[in-house]
């Protein structure tokens, strides 16, 4: 046999992948449809706001200079409310019955609140004196026409839709979701809700995928379940690459097993394989290649291995094929709340849960039993530890990377 080719550190194959990744080409969508999506534009403001100065409360308007003693006392002689300016102006000595977001009427400068005055009649008698401008939010302090508020790239959300529809944009360019089949591979595997032959298991890893695809935007495209055979993973291999899909993710089959042959189906069917390999744990035979801007992973079949590798490559290719300019989520500080063992050369991501210490600080605790065929110990899990390679022991208080997976 021959001697056995280094593994690739996971950041130079992640990084390799992510290097000239075209994001996917432009639509323009309305609002409702746009959580989730990236922007695919700058976006200017198409107006200012707040247009005109407004009233921040209820109260009067007033000119700061009449109220510079406690007690002054005013004339009522008009009203403004939000969407209805006064239709007069404030004059000395003058004071407008005003509601909070009502434009401000020409000659006042100041609001004050309504629980510090008292009224009889159409006579208005103030409190305490009151600073110029209290209680005025001026036109423009949260944005300005033709300024840009948000920038390509930039994931929308409830945090900036508001904005975005403030500036008075009913529709936005995004980059088109990015479309991932998803073939699972094996002769052992059944759908779910099927009965298994004697020798056969429920094919699991591609609903979890697909549920990842989906929750970061792509759009994923079920393939089902091909034989270990190299003439069907080819034809159907080729036949997924024949049409609009963005990414090919293949599961299981990747090592170096008589039956394994997705290697070899992909290398048939014109994919060029840059990477295969990688120094990781769970996750060693991962795949990546392409073909044109066809790209292509192939995860291992090991539950735990075809989902961290599905969350360090496959979601920030997701990511950038949607315009995302920051697609790889950076890893948190937490405490280990256990001992953990030193590291070999692949870097590990192990499976834990998060809690909080007496101080207040994230913790994490690796769950029990870490072999990378464990659904019920991947669902037990809300977090990866990174582990990095030839990393020493790191005693139960130490710090460590971990990355939240909800
Ligand atoms: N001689 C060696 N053997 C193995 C090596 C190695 O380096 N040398 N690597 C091991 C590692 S690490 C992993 S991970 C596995 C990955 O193997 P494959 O990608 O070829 O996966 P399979 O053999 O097809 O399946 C492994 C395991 O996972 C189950 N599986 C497969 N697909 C699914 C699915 N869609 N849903 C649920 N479970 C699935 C399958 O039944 C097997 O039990 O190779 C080691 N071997
Ligand atoms: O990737 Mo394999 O599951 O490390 O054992």
């Amino acid at each position: 046999m021959s001697p056995r080719k280094p593994l690739t550190p996971v950041e130079t194959a992640r990084a390799a992948l992510l290097a000239d990744v075209a994001p996917t080409p432009i639509e323009r969508i309305t609002l409702a449809d746009a959580p989730g999506r990236v922007l695919a534009e700058d976006l200017a403001a198409r107006r200012t706001q707040p247009p005109f100065d407004v009233s921040a409360m209820d109260g009067w308007a007033i000119r700061a200079a009449d109220a510079a003693h406690p007690g002054a006392v005013l004339t009522a002689i008009g009203e403004a409310a939000a969407g209805r300016r006064a239709a007069v102006p404030v004059a000395a000595g003058e004071a407008v019955r005003i509601f909070t977001g009502a434009p401000m009427p020409v000659g006042a400068d100041t609001v004050v609140v309504q629980e510090a005055t008292r009224s009889e009649g159409d006579r208005v008698i103030l409190g305490d004196a009151v600073t110029p401008g209290r209680n005025v939010r001026r036109a423009g302090a949260d944005f300005r026409d033709g300024e840009i508020g948000l920038t390509a790239g930039t994931r929308l959300d409830f945090t900036n839709l508001g904005l975005i529809a403030a500036m008075n944009h009913a529709e936005i360019a995004v980059h088109r979701r990015p479309r991932v089949a998803i073939l699972a591979t094996g002769d052992e595997l059944v759908a779910p809700g099927t009965e298994p032959g004697p020798d056969q298991i429920v094919a699991s890893n591609g609903v979890g995928i697909a549920a990842l695809v989906a929750a970061i935007g792509g759009v994923p495209v079920e393939l089902g379940i091909v034989a270990d055979r190299l003439d069907a993973t080819v034809a159907v291999v080729t036949a997924a690459l024949a049409g609009d899909v963005d990414v090919l993710v293949t599961i299981g089959g990747a090592s170096v097993g008589d039956h394994d042959h997705v290697h070899a189906a992909l290398g048939e069917a014109g994919v060029d394989i840059g990477f295969w390999k990688i120094a990781m744990r769970p996750g060693k035979p991962l795949m990546l290649g392409r073909r044109g801007r066809q790209r292509v992973i192939g995860l291992p079949g090991n539950p735990a291995a075809s989902l961290v590798g599905a969350v360090v490559f496959l979601a920030p290719l997701v990511r950038a094929l949607s315009g995302d300019r920051r697609p790889v989520v950076p890893f948190e500080r937490a405490i280990a709340a256990s001992d953990l063992a030193a590291n070999d050369e692949r870097q590990d991501y192990l499976r834990g849960t998060l809690g909080r210490d007496a101080d207040g600080r994230t913790t994490v605790r690796p769950v029990d039993l870490q072999d990378s065929s464990l659904l019920s110990r991947f669902a037990a899990a809300d977090a990866l530890i990174l582990r990095p390679p030839h990393a020493p022991v790191a005693p139960a208080g130490s710090p460590v990377e971990v990355l939240r997976l909800r």
